[in-house]
């Protein structure tokens, strides 16, 4: 089976739930029957927006999907400060971004931890973003293949062929967060490819076919044709631009923009 491209918004810690009602409504107003025919469609909110996204959507039927930036590892208890994956199912989140590069620089997240929240959110029935990618230095040293298939080795760890089915991983180049410096098409597919392979190898044809993996880095619509058009990326996983309707919109819609060059 064809697997559905996703358009994830992650909108990091922008937005109060006021602004995020608006862009919901912004979204929703723009984005027809047709496009979520074609895509899947995620907005991936800061915590304290969540309960507000889901009245909205739940109020409007809305076919737009939304999710956390982050998940606890822990079920419940005296883990101060910490979301768990049930308090998030409880607010029909469908997906949990876990292991995001930001997450790992700033708040020293570990494979073990991202594996451990992977674990946490399938429990919980949440749809695991796995977030993977490599730094400059590593890039150039040409060691990005390697460097990333073994952060994909991590966050897997432990997961059965079932649960591996359920995981959208998303390589997302830390050189290429934020800063207007989008991967090559060619850059992209090098290294999503080569996870997909990995998944065969790890376990079978049948997980590789079926996980989708995503780009995130920097895409926008102006970059996102070319991205879409490799073999291996499944969606995008998307920042800066996901702020913005009317981009996050033309990106969910990339099939009407010609591939340039
Ligand atoms: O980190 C990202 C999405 O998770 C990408 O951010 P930008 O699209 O702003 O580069």
């Amino acid at each position: 089976m064809a697997r559905k491209p996703l358009m994830a918004g992650n909108w990091k810690m922008n937005n109060n739930h006021l602004e995020a009602i608006a862009l919901v409504q912004k979204l929703a107003f723009a984005l027809k029957d047709k496009d979520y025919d074609a895509v899947d469609v995620a907005v991936l909110p800061p915590f304290t927006d969540i309960r507000s996204v889901q009245t909205l959507v739940e109020a409007d039927r809305l076919k737009i999907a939304y999710g956390s930036q982050d998940v606890s590892a822990h079920a419940s208890g005296a883990y101060t400060g910490e979301i768990s994956g049930a308090m998030l199912a409880k607010l029909k989140c469908s997906y949990a971004t876990i292991g995001h590069s930001e997450r790992r620089q700033y708040h020293h997240e570990t494979d073990a931890l991202v594996n451990a929240k992977t674990k946490a959110a399938l429990a919980n029935g949440l749809i695991p973003i796995v977030c993977v990618g490599e730094g400059l230095d590593v890039r150039k040293a040409g060691e990005q293949v390697a460097y990333t298939l073994a952060q994909v080795d991590g966050a897997l760890e432990g997961l059965t062929a079932e649960q591996a089915k359920g995981v959208v991983i998303a390589y997302e180049p830390v050189w290429a967060i934020g800063t207007g410096e989008v991967a090559t098409p060619e850059d992209a597919q090098e290294v999503c490819g080569a996870i997909r392979g990995r998944l065969e190898k790890l376990y079978d044809a049948e997980v590789a076919e079926s996980v989708r993996i995503l780009y995130g880095g920097s895409m926008k619509s102006s970059n996102v044709a070319g991205l879409m058009a490799q073999a291996d990326v499944d969606g995008g996983l998307i920042g800066g631009a996901a702020l913005d309707a009317e981009e996050f919109v033309k990106i969910c819609r990339y099939r009407e923009i010609s591939v340039a060059g």
